[in-house]
């Protein structure tokens, strides 16, 4: 496995031995699991060469409490990546990405007027930025991202079409724990306590699907999950909505197979999850 931490070596890296081969990008901010994995999985089948890279993107956190708590396990995501067969990390200090705070502001428009978008203020100009940066410096033929971050999928969907990037945009989906809780980094910061709890999230989106495939309309899916959160401790919920899984907008039926999204965000602690299930 080849690693880079400059913009230059990884360049010239690519430069010198893409040639023929379709390369394939993973984005990640570390701290990997499985759900992590099958993306580099699903990149391997599709690409020759697979560049998966590591940076917490400081340009996309609204609270500095959840930049600092981040989880960080360099050591342990280079071996994963090294047994799991990946070809490239680019794993690069925030300075080397960024010399100077970006001038340029992205605004997704409607995309970011609704749940993370609302909730995380900035979130998606961070994220396109450093995604769009991600997409200039390795120039893949395809890029993974995962369901779990349903409305950065979207996000990224227009970035691309916006900016004419000639990248194919894959949708990986999302991978659970047993008891059902999505992987997720950040479940890393949960106490044993609230890892007890978490599952709650998985099966208030379960108890919304179940609600709506039995007819009942999407204001009443969510006032039920919102009464189920009521009387849970320790949660604080941030949002449930039943949206179109494309354009992530609230919509007050269920859409055709495959189009509606419930999603979810709740604070367990000092932890912010999220979670959806397309339907
Ligand atoms: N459980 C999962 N199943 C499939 N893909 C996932 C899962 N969790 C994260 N991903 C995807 O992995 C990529 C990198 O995500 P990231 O490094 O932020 O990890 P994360 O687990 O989502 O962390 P956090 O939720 O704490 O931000 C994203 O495209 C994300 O959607
Ligand atoms: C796509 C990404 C790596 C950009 O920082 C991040 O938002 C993530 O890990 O989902
Ligand atoms: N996985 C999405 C990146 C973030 O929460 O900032």
């Amino acid at each position: 496995m080849h690693y880079f931490d400059t913009i230059a070596a990884l360049r010239s890296f690519l430069h010198a031995n893409r040639t023929t081969q379709q390369v394939g990008l993973v984005p990640t901010m570390g701290a990997l699991h499985s759900g992590h994995l099958t993306l580099i999985d699903a990149a391997q089948q599709q690409a020759d060469l697979v560049v998966a890279s590591i940076f917490v993107n400081p340009v996309q956190f609204n609270n500095p409490d959840d930049l600092a708590r981040y989880p960080r396990t360099f050591e342990a995501d280079l071996q994963l990546l090294e047994a799991a067969g990946c070809d490239v990390v680019f794993a690069p200090s925030a300075d080397e990405m960024y010399t100077e705070p970006p001038l340029l502001r992205l605004n997704f428009g409607e995309l970011e007027t609704v749940m993370e978008g609302a909730f995380r203020p900035g979130h998606f100009n961070g994220v396109g930025i450093v995604v769009a940066k991600l997409f200039n410096i390795v120039q893949p033929d395809c890029a993974f991202f995962g369901q779990k971050d349903l409305q950065q999928v979207a996000v990224v969907r227009r970035l691309i079409r916006d900016l004419n990037f000639p990248i194919e945009l894959i949708r990986c989906p999302t991978v659970r724990e047993a008891d059902g809780l999505a992987m997720s980094s950040r479940n890393r910061n949960l106490t044993p306590e609230e890892r007890e709890l978490a599952p709650a999230l998985y099966q208030a989106l379960t108890l919304a699907h179940d609600l709506l495939a039995e007819g009942q309309s999407p204001a009443h899916a969510k006032a039920a999950v919102t009464g189920y959160f009521a009387t849970r401790p320790g949660f604080r919920l941030e949002y449930i909505e039943v949206a179109n899984a494309d354009t992530l907008q609230p919509v007050a039926e269920v859409l055709a197979p495959g189009q509606t999204a419930v999603c979810i965000a709740a604070h367990l602690g000092k932890v912010r999850l999220i979670d959806n299930v397309v339907f």
